[in-house]
């Protein structure tokens, strides 16, 4: 049954979680006393359904519904999740919480956005504090994966195990802190390279753009992939960490930094920065940097997939609940063998596409050898058999280029057997956007010894599988464009 979110305050927090919500399948209902906020949130969900769905290999599952309700009573009504995302003001928060505790289910969790709060602070003057907890999340809430969750020394143990687990479903990961503090952990970073750049600025040292290139050319790419402790790690060389510490400890006594002075929050240290933020910025509005910054997000993101690493790990991990279950988690015996199997289904990424506006032709071949590689799979030629030094070479492919295709489509794959004999597989691999047909991808492959890299006969259990679907796909009609080369009729 689809679940329900309710999102409390819609601006950019809350849109960005109704978007994580909603394009993972559940139903979200927003309260918001902005007129404007279905349209606030209407150009957030356009943006994150052009950069998340094409994070993952598999699709994500089918849209949920948005509502936007007049009350908060309304608005929490049936909701396993509710997310508050009001302004950052204690007493704001207090009154959301009374009414939303007045009418939502007792075994919802009850999440805050809040930057900096603690969860005691929160749920003082709660009718059930355990049910109030900190899910701090990051901007973009729909693509960056990390929310602390800070339920402090009332939070309801079960009902973190719970947040934990939805979050895990959203490809989220909690960061679950067991000591509350002002600003949680990562705030506090942020903070302190907020305050620091203040000063830089304000001292005349570095304009905002020099700032941004200090962070974005060098350690902001770094931090991205390993952190800050592993990072030095590293930058200790052989002799690692200890070594570091030794050789940098001294720099903690020299005026390296102006961390417990804050300049004063002037108006005119504020237009100083609005200026240099304009001259550096100004050129692209707010939607145009929001997606360009989607665009290196997702590029990035995937880039850590492709090596099951960091913010990428978890996207494996997400995709890899996803598939548990699904029709394409089908393995041999389950293969039906009197229509074409179901081989992809996926959203077609940010950056498939290419100078002319759609998927460039190299993806095409990547989605087909994709379902290639999934159907491998389905007959028993999975990770396991081919650590046992058994798999299939491809010896000859022909790709169709039918249609074309833009990012945020979801494509399906059909494959038919054309030969399944013995080392010889022959597929016909149709690629499809609803019943548009996008291109076909026909694919010769043998099966090979990765001892000798010769070929070799197949085990009994995958030449059975495959000779199986391979019989009943005969009584398939032949796929048109089957045979084709380049110059044939048309
Ligand atoms: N903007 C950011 O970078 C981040 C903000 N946060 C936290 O998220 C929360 C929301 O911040 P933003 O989305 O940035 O603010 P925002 O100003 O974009 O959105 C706040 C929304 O709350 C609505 N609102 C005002 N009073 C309300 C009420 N009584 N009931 C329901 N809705 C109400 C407003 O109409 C507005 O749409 C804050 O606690 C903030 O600290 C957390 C992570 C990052
Ligand atoms: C500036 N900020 C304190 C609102 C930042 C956050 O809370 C997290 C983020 O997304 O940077």
């Amino acid at each position: 049954m689809t679940k329900t979110a309710a999102i409390i305050g819609g601006g950019v927090i809350g849109g960005g979680w109704a978007a994580r919500f909603v394009l993972n399948g559940w139903n979200v209902q927003v309260f918001d006393p902005d007129p404007e906020a279905a349209r606030k949130i209407g150009e957030v969900m356009a943006n994150a359904r052009r950069s998340l769905p094409g994070l993952t290999d598999v699709a994500l599952p089918d849209e949920g519904a948005i509502t936007f309700h007049e009350t908060i009573a309304s608005a929490v009504d049936g909701a396993e999740w509710i997310q508050e995302s009001v302004p950052e003001r204690l007493d704001i928060k207090h009154e959301t919480f009374a009414e939303v505790q007045a009418n939502c289910d007792a075994s919802a969790v009850i999440g805050s956005s809040t930057s900096g709060f603690k969860p005691s602070e929160l749920q003082q003057g709660a009718l059930r504090p355990g049910q109030i907890m900190v899910t701090h999340p990051f901007n973009p809430v729909y693509l960056l994966p990390l929310v602390e969750l800070v339920p402090g020394d009332a939070g309801d143990a079960a009902l973190v195990e719970k947040a934990k687990s939805v979050l895990s479903s959203l490809g989220m990961h909690a960061l679950h802190l067991k000591k509350e503090i002002d600003a949680h952990v990562a705030d506090r970073f942020l903070e302190a390279v907020w305050r620091e750049a203040l000063w830089l600025v304000k001292d005349g040292i570095a304009t905002t753009e020099e700032i941004d290139d200090a962070i974005r050319y060098g350690f902001g790419i770094r931090w991205a992939q390993m952190g800050l402790f592993e990072t030095y790690r590293v930058a200790g060389g052989e002799a690692g960490m200890k070594h570091f510490m030794a050789q940098f400890g001294p720099a903690l006594k020299w005026p390296w930094t102006k961390l417990m002075d804050v300049p004063e929050f002037t108006d005119e240290l504020v237009d100083l920065i609005a200026g240099q933020s304009d001259a550096q910025s100004g050129a692209y509005s707010i939607r145009e940097l929001e997606r360009i910054r989607d665009n290196n997000l997702v590029t990035m993101m995937r880039g850590l997939k492709a090596q099951d690493w960091g913010a990428g790990a978890l996207l494996n991990a997400q995709e890899k609940l996803m598939r548990d279950g699904r029709p394409l988690g089908a393995k041999a015996d389950d293969v039906p063998a009197d229509k074409p199997v179901l081989t992809a289904r996926r959203t077609v990424p940010l950056d498939w596409t290419d100078y002319n506006g759609h998927m460039t032709e190299s993806r095409y071949l990547q989605a087909f050898a994709d379902a290639t590689d999934r159907f491998m799979e389905m007959i028993g030629c999975d990770a396991e058999y081919i650590s046992n030094g058994g798999s299939y070479f491809t010896a000859e492919s022909h790709i169709r280029h039918l249609d074309e295709v833009h990012a945020g489509a979801v494509i399906t794959i059909d494959t038919q057997v054309v030969l399944g004999e013995g080392k010889k597989m022959h597929l016909f691999h149709t690629m499809r956007e609803g019943d548009r047909v996008l291109a076909t991808g026909e694919h010769f492959l043998l099966h090979v010894s990765l001892e000798t890299r010769k070929p070799a006969p197949p085990s009994p259990q995958i030449e059975a599988a495959l000779a199986r679907i391979a019989k009943g796909h005969t009584s398939l009609p032949r796929p048109e464009g089957l045979g084709r080369a380049i110059g044939g009729p048309r």
